[in-house]
């Protein structure tokens, strides 16, 4: 990644790809407090279109809050950055790295003296679990390692140093010839992926775990707005992972995983073991909608021209 060109919006400047670093004693490097966004930008008739900006936005300001982190530009600012970055590379369509860390000057735990520097970057990024994913399904492995409790590191802040965890399964999973991982909470129900969201679809009822133990998904809300609009009763409740098991269809949702259908848990098919008919309406829909093809969302979507 180090070696691209093109621009990234640093502390309110664009600066080089090259430029854009920060000094090894970087506060955040040492002690993971820091928090990101994931977002998305698609080709659309109508040229490239970010989607749900603000909600994006939104959420990086509530981690910071939660962390007690004091951003030093306002929320449009961000929003604006986003915009300018995709011209300033040239993107149509592309996947965005907003991200507030502690910069250096301080080290010692408390980061209080340490200024706070943001970023947001942009590339382009294809299927986050692979197109043959999203088309036939991913293989899935229940994790041994545990999603944090929610008085142990704050769930709902999408922090650096939260994504340890994720590693963790991820890697463990991947190590195993899986694609991903899903985190179980401290009383064994399912959580989410290390990366994205889950539901599962059961005699044509939709349900997703509450989100005690899980970062408030933007895809998620968007795929219960989908299922409303679809007529799907859907269910928010504590999930088993024989729940899982027994379903007729899974997925996984993310900025990044986007609509990643799941055909396999821990070596049980998930229904016929292949990508759900619901999975895929649910899917068709959303990638209609931030494609700019659907009328009826445009509200989501942020033109860049
Ligand atoms: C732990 C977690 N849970 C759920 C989600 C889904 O949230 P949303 O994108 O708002 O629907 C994400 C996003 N994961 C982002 C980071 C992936 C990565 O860093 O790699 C993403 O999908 O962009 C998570 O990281």
């Amino acid at each position: 990644m180090a070696d691209r060109d093109g621009k990234i919006w640093y502390d309110g400047e664009m600066v080089d790809w090259r430029d854009a670093t920060t000094h090894v004693l970087t506060h955040t490097l040492h002690y993971g407090m820091g928090v990101f966004e994931g977002v998305r930008a698609y080709e659309t008739p109508k040229g490239p279109a970010i989607f749900r900006l603000e909600d994006h936005t939104a959420r990086l300001f509530r981690s910071a809050k939660i962390l007690g982190m004091a951003l030093p530009f306002t929320p449009q600012q961000i929003s604006q950055a986003h915009l300018d970055v995709v011209k300033a590379n040239g993107l149509k369509s592309c996947y965005f790295r907003p991200m507030a860390f502690y910069g250096s000057g301080k080290l010692g735990v408390a980061p209080l003296k340490n200024d706070v520097r943001v970023i947001v970057a942009a590339w382009p990024w294809g299927a986050y679990l692979g197109d043959e994913g999203l088309e036939k399904g991913i293989r899935v492995k229940t994790s041994s390692f545990t999603r944090h409790h929610v008085n142990i590191t704050m769930c709902k802040a999408k922090a650096n140093g939260n994504y340890m965890n994720s590693i963790l399964a991820n890697n463990e999973a991947t190590a195993d010839g899986y694609d991903e991982a899903l985190l179980l909470d401290v009383d064994g129900f399912v959580a989410e992926g290390s990366g994205e969201n889950i539901f599962i679809i059961r005699k044509g009822k939709l349900y997703t775990p509450d989100l005690t133990s899980a970062l408030e998904g933007i895809t998620r809300d968007t795929v219960v707005q989908i299922s409303k609009e679809m007529g799907l009763e859907l269910v928010e409740k504590r999930i088993t992972r024989d729940e899982v098991y027994s379903a007729d269809e899974a997925f996984f949702t993310g900025t990044a995983a986007e609509v990643t259908p799941i055909r396999e848990l821990d070596r049980r098919a998930i229904g016929d073991g292949n990508r759900g008919t619901i999975t895929a309406e649910i899917q068709k829909r959303y990638f209609d909608i931030v494609k700019g093809l659907d009328a009826e969302h445009q509200h989501w979507l942020t033109y860049v021209n």
